[in-house]
């Protein structure tokens, strides 16, 4: 089994490297040029590595120390979290709480979600909007305090980058700023054990899948496990970690948006790192009454968008159907 769970090596031409400071630089003329790569990158695997990108380091190390702090709590402290108490998808997921892959075991990693903290008496909370919701926060003194300054810098951190698909779209730098606006996002710690020495058929850390929704920010610890689907040659490449980075990818909102000129692409995680690997993808999810819909520059004359108009909200709640359902 070992050998068709392994993947090619990093390879920087198929998974590139942007350096995005042009995208913190008052001059159109430098964001343009970040730009135009990211578009490039959009178009052949949909994934790709940003640095330069302006998140502290030292922020990103209290991230994970946190993160491993939760997931060292006793297994029933982080049960009395369990996602399935929370109407808004916050808090624990067990091991095995997920199958990302249809007809694959279940996903050999134990997750913690966090949203935006919005109040039990929130008119959204109320109404049932999807999302909406209170977190729930474990017993860790600069848990929560952590996690907000970490959510608060990869919103403006996916925002600017949005502006920078817009550019590459060829589209008005704030096109997707109502997109933007109030998003509901989600920060999502991942913990994945070794893989079993002998897995049952097909298990793996994070089954084969696209992400759902917007952009997604994935920050990795030093145990590489992440596979991209390079869907031309027909292999899954390894997404190493390159410390410091995000390995950026496009969900299916932005498919839906091109038509499919940029890609979701399909990616999965298996740790065969031989130690306990731990991630926190950032997804953003964008304002859950945008409609998502073809865009102008993304039809040409006689094509036809291949997606319905759907809203953020909408879309989300069928892609959540289909994986836990
Ligand atoms: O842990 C990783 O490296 C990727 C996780 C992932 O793909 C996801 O949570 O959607
Ligand atoms: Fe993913």
């Amino acid at each position: 089994m070992s050998d068709t769970l392994s993947a090619r090596r990093l390879d920087q031409t198929k998974l590139p490297l942007i350096d995005v400071a042009g995208l913190f630089s008052p001059d159109l003329a430098d964001r343009t040029a970040v730009a135009a790569e990211v578009g490039r990158a959009c178009k052949q695997t949909g994934f790709f590595y940003i640095c330069n990108h302006g998140v502290d380091g030292a922020l990103q190390r209290a991230l994970f120390a946190e993160t491993r702090r939760l997931f060292d709590l006793p297994e029933t402290a982080k049960r009395a979290l369990d996602k399935a108490k929370s109407a808004a998808n916050r808090g624990y997921e067990p091991l095995r709480g997920q199958r990302l892959e249809a007809g694959a075991p279940a996903d050999l990693k134990e997750g913690f979600y966090i949203g935006r903290e919005d109040a039990a008496d929130d008119p959204r909370v109320l109404a049932g909007r999807f999302n909406h919701g209170p977190n729930q926060w474990p017993d860790l003194p600069r848990f929560r305090r952590t996690m907000e300054a970490y959510r608060d810098a990869l919103e403006a951190l996916a925002s600017r980058l949005m502006s920078a698909i817009a550019l590459s779209l060829q589209l008005p730098e704030d096109y997707f700023s109502g997109f933007c606006r109030d998003s509901m996002s989600t920060l999502r710690l991942l913990h994945y054990p070794p893989q079993p020495a002998n897995p049952q058929p097909g298990e793996k850390g994070c089954g084969a899948h696209t992400d759902f929704g917007g952009l997604t920010l994935l920050l990795q610890d030093e145990n590489p496990g992440l596979q991209v689907w390079d869907h031309r040659a027909g292999e899954w490449l390894e997404a190493e970690p390159i410390p410091g980075t995000y390995v950026v990818n496009l969900g299916d909102m932005i498919a839906r948006w091109t038509n499919d000129r940029y890609r979701s692409t399909l990616h999965r995680v298996v740790n065969l790192s031989g130690a306990e690997r731990y991630s926190v993808p950032f997804f953003f999810s964008g304002n859950p009454d945008h409609l998502v819909e073809c865009l102008p520059t993304c039809l040409d004359q006689g094509e036809t968008p291949r997606y319905a108009p759907v809203t953020v909200e909408q879309h989300h709640r069928e892609m959540y159907r289909k994986t836990y359902g």
